[in-house]
């Protein structure tokens, strides 16, 4: 096995590449048309895509009351203690990213204060094609219901049955989500984005999605009568950094539990001994056997990447050149190697902290940025469901103060409206 720093630039390139998504021209065609026979012909759109895609055949779009009031009754103990204790967890680390307003004097007499307000509407999309996810309702719903955001709107599609899961419906009760809508796809995102007639449009569009939605998201996005967007966003992605010591299976572990999300999803092992990439890749050739979703987990698989480097200060360089979703530190002195992470989504630090943890429990939010965004985008939280504004207050003091410059200012930009509103002022006073 070639150590990193013996590759050339181009098979670098190669290992980090993420894997191709969907063709795009197909793939925006086809959502471009989905979003025009929504915004055309709303409602009846809506339930014909359901059909079409999700093979269910619906009387109501709108979730019934009775359908969240005995949503509780349907789960197990366990799993319903289990949703209270992620719930509780979430909501305590969100609480504490709340902003708080700023107010200074920045010269005498001129007040400039920063202030927050939650976002009106927004609209919760919570993927179900595969497998009914109430952990994203937790992540979306907290973080909006923290907020202060007023109308929560809540888009999953339903199983064949026409049924949403208690879980999700058990999730999004504790958020305090009441206005839920059986639809999925590009067209629920297009729904919230434009309204219909069951459906009245929002003004920021949260959550993950296959390409369909993410695709929806982007398009809405651009335009000037749609919604905005949380993050662009694409395949689940896990890197891990390991060394000599790393626990081979714990290790394993931590990339499948990452693979069995989709075929697409991409693992990477950044590891300075070859003796345990060895054991980490039998290891995974074990666990995988046993999995459920094994089929897709090996698809996964074959995405992935062992990468040998010759130190560990390499291992996060190659991890921050890649800008992973999650990134797993399995070293000796986890805490000192984190100093040294730059790009990541959420960083997972020793060998019992498990992507699991993040994804379920701990309290972090698990919607992130993927396909390298870490680099410029954040992990999702409190602040991106609130907007900010900026207030200032001047007394006469304060158009004494500053007054002179903001003329020079504006004459000097040839702008003498602007002058002259100040001017105008400054005379009064004389
Ligand atoms: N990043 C995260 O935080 C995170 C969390 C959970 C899941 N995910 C990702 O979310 C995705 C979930 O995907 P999913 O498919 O299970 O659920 P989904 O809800 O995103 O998509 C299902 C919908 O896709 C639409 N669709 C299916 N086939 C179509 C077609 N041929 N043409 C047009 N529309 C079609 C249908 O309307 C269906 O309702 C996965 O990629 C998973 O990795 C990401
Ligand atoms: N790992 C996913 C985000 O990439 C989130 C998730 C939901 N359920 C389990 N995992
Ligand atoms: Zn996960």
């Amino acid at each position: 096995m070639q150590i990193w720093s013996q590759l050339s630039s181009d098979e670098q390139q190669t290992l980090l590449a993420r894997p191709a998504l969907k063709d795009n021209r197909q793939l925006s065609q086809t959502v471009t048309e989905i979003i025009s026979k929504v915004r055309n012909d709303g409602d009846s759109a809506l339930l014909e895509f359901s059909a079409r895609f999700d093979g269910v055949t619906l009387d109501s779009l709108a979730l019934a009351q009775s359908e969240l009031d005995n949503a509780e009754q349907q789960l197990t103990g366990e799993v319903k203690a289990a949703i209270e204790l992620a719930y509780a967890n979430i909501r305590r680390f969100h609480e504490a990213q709340k902003p708080s307003d700023t107010r200074i004097e920045t010269a005498s007499g001129v007040v400039c204060e920063l202030k927050h307000a939650p976002i009106a509407a927004v609209g919760l999309y919570i993927p179900g094609g595969t497998a009914p996810l109430p952990s994203t309702v937790l992540m979306l719903g907290v973080s909006a219901q923290v907020a202060g955001c007023q109308r929560k709107v809540l888009c999953t599609p339903c199983g064949k049955n026409g049924q949403i899961a208690a879980e999700i419906r058990y999730a999004a009760k504790l958020c305090g989500i009441n206005e839920i809508y059986l639809v999925g796809g590009a067209q629920a995102i297009a729904a919230m984005a434009f309204g219909t007639q069951s459906i009245a449009r929002v003004d920021k569009i949260f959550g993950p999605g296959n390409s369909y939605v993410t695709e929806a998201k982007q398009q809405v996005s651009q335009s000037a009568q749609g919604a905005a967007i949380d993050m662009p966003a694409g395949p689940s992605e896990v890197l891990v950094i390991a060394d000599g010591n790393a626990n081979a299976e714990f290790v394993a572990s931590d990339l499948l539990s990452q693979a069995e999300h989709g075929s697409d999803s991409q693992a990477i092992l950044v590891c300075n001994s070859a003796a345990n990439i060895e054991l980490v890749k039998q290891a995974v050739e074990r666990q995988l056997a046993k999995l459920n979703r094994r089929d897709i987990a090996a698809q996964a698989m074959a995405n992935s990447r062992y990468i040998l480097t010759d130190s560990l200060e390499q291992s996060v360089a190659v991890s921050n050149r890649y800008a992973p979703e999650h990134l797993i530190i399995q070293t000796e002195n986890a805490r000192a190697t984190l100093d040294n992470v730059t790009n990541a989504g959420s960083v997972f630090v020793g060998p019992w902290s498990p992507e699991s943890a993040g994804d379920y429990a701990s309290g972090t939010n698990h919607v992130l940025p993927t396909y390298g965004y870490a680099r410029n985008y954040s992990s999702l939280g409190v602040m991106d469901f609130v907007r900010r504004y900026t207030v200032q207050e001047l007394s006469v003091t304060g158009i004494q103060t500053i007054g002179p410059a903001i003329v020079s200012l504006a004459n000097a930009e040839g702008l003498d409206a602007h002058a002259n509103a100040v001017s105008i002022r400054l005379e009064s006073l004389k």
